[in-house]
């Protein structure tokens, strides 16, 4: 599915990514998991196809960067973030805003057939959105924006989806009922391969059998999430000590110490 070999993105004489090397393959789902301004945003957008590395090579679904049509590739990535969320026109009905997904537009000009409505309401069912398809997207709370979304994203029948940090901004019970949501749509036969970014390990459930840590732009580790998140890596990964507890198949963590400000 993914592909990258020795990515390294340098933007105003400051090295953003270093040597990024990288494989997803179909049937895995990763989070990615990294501090404030560790490269996640970066990286997101190199995949995307709206950075190009300074050098290194981008392979996705066996297309390489440079040598096939983006906009052509993009319709089978879907992206579920805040800068999305923004776009949307308050006023259009959630229906509108999830129909419009499977044009991968911002409103929706084209003609929907009956199909369309069939599969967008069967999005909302699985996203549990249904009941609000009349309202108004700009009336809806932080949570129910990001289940539309996440509907929305769906429409396209992408083959990879992309969350990055899609539990921003919402409280514990929502988030975890998102995360549920999330959990929940990995157990589907047609889910797309899901990559997951976060700040916080808490977040990687279960279903993301692989992790990335990403720690000042560089891969600090990679492989199974098992394996990685652990008291003694994480520990070294935060540069400071940490402890960790196994709770519903996750990792939940906290720090040791207080961190003291000068
Ligand atoms: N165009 C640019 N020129 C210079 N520095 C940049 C540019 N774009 C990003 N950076 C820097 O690169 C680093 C990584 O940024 P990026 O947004 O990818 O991190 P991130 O892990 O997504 O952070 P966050 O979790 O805070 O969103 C940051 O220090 C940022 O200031």
């Amino acid at each position: 599915m993914i592909h990258l070999k020795d990515v390294t993105v340098i933007k105003n004489k400051k090295v953003i990514l270093k040597d990024v090397s990288w494989e997803v393959q179909k049937g895995e789902h990763w989070s990615i998991l990294g501090l404030n301004g560790s490269g996640k945003t970066t990286l997101l957008n190199v995949l995307n196809g709206y950075l190009h590395p300074t050098t290194g090579q981008v392979e996705v679904f066996g297309q390489l960067f440079g040598k096939t049509y983006l906009p052509d590739l993009r319709k089978d990535i879907g992206l579920v973030s805040a800068s999305l969320q923004q776009q949307i026109q308050p006023f259009e009905s959630v229906l509108s805003v999830v129909l419009s997904g499977k044009f991968a537009s911002i409103g929706l000009w084209e003609a929907v057939e009956k199909k369309d409505i069939q599969l967008a309401e069967h999005y909302m069912e699985l996203l549990q959105c249904n009941h609000l398809q009349e309202d108004e997207y700009g009336t809806l709370s932080q949570g129910e924006r990001q289940k539309v979304l996440i509907a929305r994203a769906l429409m396209a029948q992408p083959k990879l989806l992309i969350f990055d940090e899609p539990c921003n901004g919402l409280d514990i019970i929502m988030r975890e009922q998102l995360l549920q949501l999330i959990e929940h749509l990995s157990t589907q036969e047609d889910c797309p391969t899901l990559i997951y970014v976060t700040h916080h390990v808490e977040e990687v459930l279960p279903c993301f059998s692989h992790t990335l840590l990403l720690k000042h732009g560089e891969v600090f580790e990679q492989g199974l999430s098992e394996n990685l998140l652990t008291e003694e890596n994480l520990s070294t990964f935060y540069d400071r000590p940490v402890s960790i507890q196994k709770e519903q198949n996750r990792t939940w963590l906290a720090l040791k110490e207080i961190v003291q400000h000068t």
